[in-house]
């Protein structure tokens, strides 16, 4: 019998499994999953895991009577379906339960992505199972992830795991969605992601889940670029979980990557969203692919409306090729002044010493090199 090579995985488990039907909370499925946890517990590898079901479980005290329901009544079964959920896991474990509630508001803020990983890793160093959801209840647009398959990969690499298992309500990726195509076969292993492997993905079918396999492939895709190998189990089978602590794949596995991004890089790959665009010169592109930082004379234009600190997108001028990603120093605003010129005359016309680099090679990164 072969044991499991990773130390410390996160367990992602849909809300299909936690309320399967329009009755709240079930223990029918969490079982399995559970004595897994336990058996994982006893072993001393450690568990994170990431759990939906709030907005399912809070059908039950707020009733909707359409498929169509309404951010503000969705926010609202979360918040209630939430304690729920929570309570539902709680009576399966022996040792404590950890309730953390975030948003993508929280995990692209630098200092705030750190303080969640210092307390992530102080439960899991105090053998507490941490239960990660996101703050639906206040969580707007603009500061959501919005799915917890993406929610899952992010923590994956927050607490820097060596596998991710995706528990959901089918056997792993299917090459088309077996609930379209039932002749539709398993793919047992993913070496690497590709468009193609985005191209097989379907939505979901079910009204209080969210994306579908496209998001778990874009987990997928976070967390192999991490060094972190990555499952797609059906968790509605208890057959799953005895294989994953034989060692064996009872779903779908796509294979980490040998390379791994460092844990900065991937956070501004991964978790910063892009809130502007620099265009470089030539000589620029080819200095920043070299290491260089990004300074005021390479910018030849400025796209978009940024602050200071905001992540944003470098293209090449001719190509209009996206060449890189970085943390800028400046706001769009002040970089259309400065654009283009040398220190000395920036220092001459505005009577101030700017800061050198617009981007430092620390906060930058090539995206050719994924
Ligand atoms: N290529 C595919 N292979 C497998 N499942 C697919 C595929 N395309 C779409 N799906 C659908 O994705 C669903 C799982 O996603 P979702 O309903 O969001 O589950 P969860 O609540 O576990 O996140 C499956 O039930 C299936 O119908
Ligand atoms: N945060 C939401 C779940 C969002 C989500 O991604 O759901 P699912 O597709 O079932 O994993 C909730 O707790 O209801």
């Amino acid at each position: 019998m072969k044991m499991p090579s990773w130390q410390r995985a996160v367990v992602k488990v849909g809300s299909a499994l936690i309320a399967p039907d329009d009755t709240g909370t079930s223990t029918k499925y969490l079982l399995a999953i559970a004595r897994f946890i336990i058996e994982c517990h006893e072993r001393g590898q450690e568990v994170v895991l990431v759990s939906s079901g709030s907005a399912a479980a809070g059908r039950k005290h707020i009733s909707y009577d359409s498929d169509k329901i309404p951010v503000t009544v969705k926010k609202a079964m979360a918040a209630v379906g939430q304690n729920d959920m929570m309570a539902n896991w709680s009576r399966f474990f022996d040792f404590p339960c950890a309730q953390v509630l975030m948003t993508h508001g929280d995990l692209r803020d630098r200092a705030r992505y750190v303080s969640i990983r210092n307390t992530l890793h102080t439960l899991l160093e105090h053998s507490v199972l941490p239960i990660v959801n996101e703050n639906d209840a206040l969580a707007t647009d603009e500061m959501k992830v919005g799915d917890n398959d993406n929610l899952a990969a992010m923590v994956a690499t927050l607490v820097d795991a060596d596998a991710l298992f995706i528990c959901s309500d089918i056997d792993g990726l299917f090459d088309a969605d077996p609930r379209v195509k039932p002749d539709a076969k398993k793919i047992p292993e993913v070496d690497t992601i590709t468009e193609e492997i985005f191209a097989l993905a379907g939505g979901t079918t079910n009204k209080i889940a969210t994306g579908g396999m496209r998001t778990k492939i874009e987990a997928a895709e976070k967390a192999t670029s991490h060094g972190i190998d990555t499952y797609i189990v059906n968790g509605r089978k208890g057959e799953t979980f005895e294989l994953l602590l034989q060692g064996e794949n009872p779903g779908t596995l796509f294979k980490r990557q040998q390379d791994p991004m460092s844990n900065k890089k991937h956070w501004l790959r991964h978790t910063l969203i892009s809130q502007g665009e620099i265009v470089v010169s030539e000589a620029t592109a080819q200095a920043l692919i070299k290491g260089a930082p990004l300074t005021t004379t390479g910018i030849v234009d400025v796209q978009g409306d940024f602050n200071r600190g905001d992540a944003v997108v470098i293209r090449h001028g001719e190509s209009a090729e996206a060449i890189a990603k970085g943390i800028c120093q400046y706001s769009s605003h002040e970089l259309l002044h400065i654009k283009g010129q040398e220190a000395s005359s920036i220092a001459e016309q505005y009577g101030y010493s700017p800061i050198t680099e617009v981007i430092e090679s620390n906060d930058l990164m090539i995206l050719e090199d994924e």
